[in-house]
């Protein structure tokens, strides 16, 4: 039990040698801290036995009081905390903060029990094994560990990257919350917004975004089955990482325009690969790379070991370096014919059919990083003063809000009505009716992360340009959703796209 202390005898240490301070009805004793604060000694001496909630949260996130709570002795008599402290897996109070399906207020016809308790044991896993790591590694820009791969191959977390499928059949996930065959794409869905929620957009590109894109389509493609289920069963379990190589400083959505050639050698038994590569995502640690190359008529998509030839050099990008985004040069690499994946020259459905899943994931993740950044100015705008009066009792922060709240909302609900249609169609309907509603939906969930990060950033003023501290969540949207606009096609190429797929059913109608 902590002590019981009143506040008269709070106010008697009141130097900077004998230093308490009241915080949401607790004493904090920071004697021992007051020369490693990094805000200084000066401010904390201002504020010696008094009730500092007020300064306190000015300037700090409650994470600060979690990470430093061994400085707390006590309670003030008589006063309970006010302020809420969030546990693993609590659902967030703000209001919008949550999606409306779990707000206890509000129903939906999408989501099951299933779907509930996935989202449950998905939020307890990111806060109680990944969160920490996240933010390291985007801070220090180093990779994932092998310990947390491990434990995501274990839980199966891995797998369900991939989506619905054989795949997950017999496999238990999350510690048995959900079978393998009824993971269906709201899982998949949850899955996505959940891991959003670390926070750490370089990181969360380095855990294994590279093996989400192409994996899939190994699985979905690759003819010579003992190679694909040793390739999967690699991958899955953890032991190898994979990424998609397609891009290259000459082209990028414009196939035709790729330079990586892929020539089959006298015998025909086998490719021989020269060319580059760049943005590769996770390609530092990848030991198999899905490649685009030029053959003799067109296109193909081909599996690439990493072995004699291959080479990767690490790409500095505006987010970390965690994500491992790569340069990789590929000098005479030879790979087995039956590495190709689907038809020789016809790899560009290869890559198409590919796209909807990796897009539509995109546009999950950022949704859900869109509401963060709103459930941020809402906390901010709350809690503070200026002109003597919370900023949010000035108009023009509630309009800024209102903007933002509303195109979060309409940006889930979509998702949710695409998500529900995957649901009900198959992989190659998906391919002809969803590609275009996919491809609008991800440039529309940027548009709007663009609209938010601009004015969150205005709410959080100077804070929401700095790294470290208030505004870091708002910081770090504002800089990197830029990725989201861009990887797996750009705004300009899927809006196109949406519209273009959509002309294909015109009917021959008249006004
Ligand atoms: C339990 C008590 C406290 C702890 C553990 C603590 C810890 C910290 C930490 C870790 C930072 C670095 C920035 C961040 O991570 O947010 C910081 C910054 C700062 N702190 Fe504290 N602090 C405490 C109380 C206070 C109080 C009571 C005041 C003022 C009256 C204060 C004033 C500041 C200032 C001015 C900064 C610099 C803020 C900035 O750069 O914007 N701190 N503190």
């Amino acid at each position: 039990m902590p002590a019981s202390l009143t506040r008269a005898e709070t106010a008697k240490h009141n130097t900077e040698e004998d230093l308490w301070v009241i915080i949401d009805h607790k004493v904090y004793d920071l004697t021992d801290f007051v020369d490693a604060h990094p805000g200084g000694s000066v401010v904390l001496a201002q504020v010696a036995g008094q009730d500092a909630t007020d300064a306190f949260y000015n300037l700090h996130r409650h994470e600060v009081l979690q990470q430093y709570s061994d400085f707390c002795i006590g309670t003030v008599e008589g006063e309970k905390p006010e302020v809420v402290d969030p546990q693993p897996g609590d659902l967030s109070q703000v209001p919008y903060a949550e999606p409306l399906w779990l707000r206890n207020q509000f129903k939906s016809p999408f989501y099951s029990d299933s779907h509930r308790k996935m989202q449950k044991a998905a939020r307890i896993f990111v806060e109680e094994h990944m969160i920490k790591e996240a933010q390291t590694k985007e801070k220090d820009g180093t990779y994932i560990s092998q310990e947390l791969i491990d434990k995501m191959a274990e839980q199966n977390v891995l797998a369900m990257r991939l989506g619905p499928g054989k795949h997950l059949h017999g496999r238990k996930i999350l510690g048995g919350v959900v079978d393998g065959k009824e993971f269906d794409y709201f899982h998949d869905m949850i899955l996505c917004q959940e891991l959003a929620r670390m926070n750490s957009r370089g990181f969360q590109d380095g855990n294994m975004a590279g093996m989400t894109i192409s994996l899939t389509a190994v699985r979905q493609w690759l003819k010579n089955e003992s190679l694909k289920d040793r390739v999967t069963q690699e991958v899955l379990s953890g032991k190898k990482k994979m990424s998609l190589a397609i891009t290259e400083a000459f082209a990028g959505s414009d196939v035709a325009g790729l330079r990586t050639t892929a020539e089959v050698t006298p015998d025909g038994k086998h490719y021989i690969i020269n060319g580059t590569k760049k943005w590769i995502t996770n390609g530092m640690f990848s030991d198999y790379f899905v490649t685009g190359c030029k053959t003799k008529k067109g296109f193909s998509v081909i599996l690439v070991p990493r072995g004699e030839g291959v080479e990767t050099k690490l790409i500095k990008t505006s987010y970390s370096t965690a994500a491992a985004t790569t340069y990789i040069e590929f000098n005479n690499v030879k790979v087995p014919r039956d590495h190709l994946l689907g038809e020789e020259d016809k790899g560009f459905i290869v890559i198409m059919s590919n796209f909807n899943h990796e897009r539509w994931m995109m546009a999950a993740m950022v949704c859900r990083w869109s509401r963060t950044a709103v459930e941020e100015c809402l906390k901010w705008s709350h809690q503070r003063m200026v002109f003597g009066k919370p900023l949010i009792s000035q108009p023009v922060i509630r309009q800024k809000l209102a903007k933002m709240i509303s195109l979060v909302e309409a940006n889930q609900a979509w998702l949710e009505q695409v998500t529900y249609q995957m649901n009900h169609m198959s992989y190659a309907d998906q391919g002809t009716h969803l590609s275009g509603p996919i491809g609008l939906l991800k440039q529309y969930s940027t548009r709007c992360a663009h609209e938010i990060a601009d004015e969150a950033t205005n709410i959080f003023g100077g804070r929401g340009i700095t790294q470290s501290g208030m505004g870091k969540v708002v910081e770090m949207f504002h800089r990197t959703y830029k990725f989201d606009a861009i990887l797996g096609g750009t705004e300009e190429i899927l809006a196109d796209l949406g519209v273009r797929q959509a002309m294909k059913f015109m009917p021959k109608a008249r006004l």
